[in-house]
């Protein structure tokens, strides 16, 4: 396997097109998937990243996949090469990683479905653009320098779009999607962890309205 390969992104800045949120989903209750998903949809997301950082990850993205084609279901916190090609399998229609290593990356490329790579710095987003990826995740967004951050990596690479995730919420997600490199952003507040315990579907849609009416 080669070190480094090529982009593998095609069709990737449609579905990062579909909503200025991408909600980051922690579902730890399979029969929460499809509600959840129809939640989102109700208040106006079409698009979501199921992070595998539970035990029923895979079973969530594989129902909501089945059951609610409305929704582009991603897959979140892939970090190994079988990781990848099981998320595949299972449905997802793009795979995220916080960051990326060179077995990703030859996962992806042997992949029909796109990649959303993570990158932090000013180096780890060349490397990626260097090939060919020109749409990154700009991870952890508040740690990691936040809108000032985006504004000076802007300057010298102003081709790489991101989506940042980590530390956004409803009171800084304008500020963000303002950005010129800025494509979406990402975020688990419109699904707190009481509302999935309880169920309370009406919530969430609520605060997917309010995010999915932010402008870009
Ligand atoms: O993708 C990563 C994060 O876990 C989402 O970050 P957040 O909880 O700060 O929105
Ligand atoms: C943080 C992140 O990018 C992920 O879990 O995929």
């Amino acid at each position: 396997m080669s070190t480094w390969v090529q982009a593998n992104q095609g069709g990737l800045a449609e579905l990062l097109a579909i909503s200025p949120v991408i909600p980051v989903l922690t579902i730890e209750v399979v029969s929460h998937a499809v509600p959840l998903a129809h939640a989102l949809l109700e208040g106006g997301i079409g698009v979501v990243e199921v992070t595998l950082r539970t035990e029923v990850a895979l079973q969530a993205i594989a129902a909501m996949a089945a059951s609610v084609p409305g929704m582009v279901v991603g897959a979140g916190t892939v970090l190994t090469a079988v990781q990848y090609r099981r998320v595949a399998e299972a449905g997802a229609r793009f795979v995220v990683s916080p960051g990326s290593s060179p077995s990703v990356l030859d996962a992806a490329a042997a992949s029909s479905v796109p990649f959303l790579p993570g990158a932090a710095t000013p180096s780890e987003v060349l490397a990626l653009l260097e090939h060919g990826y020109r749409w990154q995740k700009f991870f952890p967004a508040e740690p990691a320098g936040g809108i000032p951050m985006l504004r000076a990596i802007a300057a010298p690479i102003p081709e790489v779009r991101f989506c940042p995730t980590g530390g956004i919420g409803l009171a800084n997600a304008a500020d963000y999607l303002a950005l010129a490199n800025v494509i979406c952003v990402g975020g688990s507040w419109l699904t707190p962890a009481e509302s999935l315990r309880a169920g309370d579907w009406r919530r969430i849609a609520v605060l997917a309205a309010e995010a999915a009416a932010l402008k870009r």
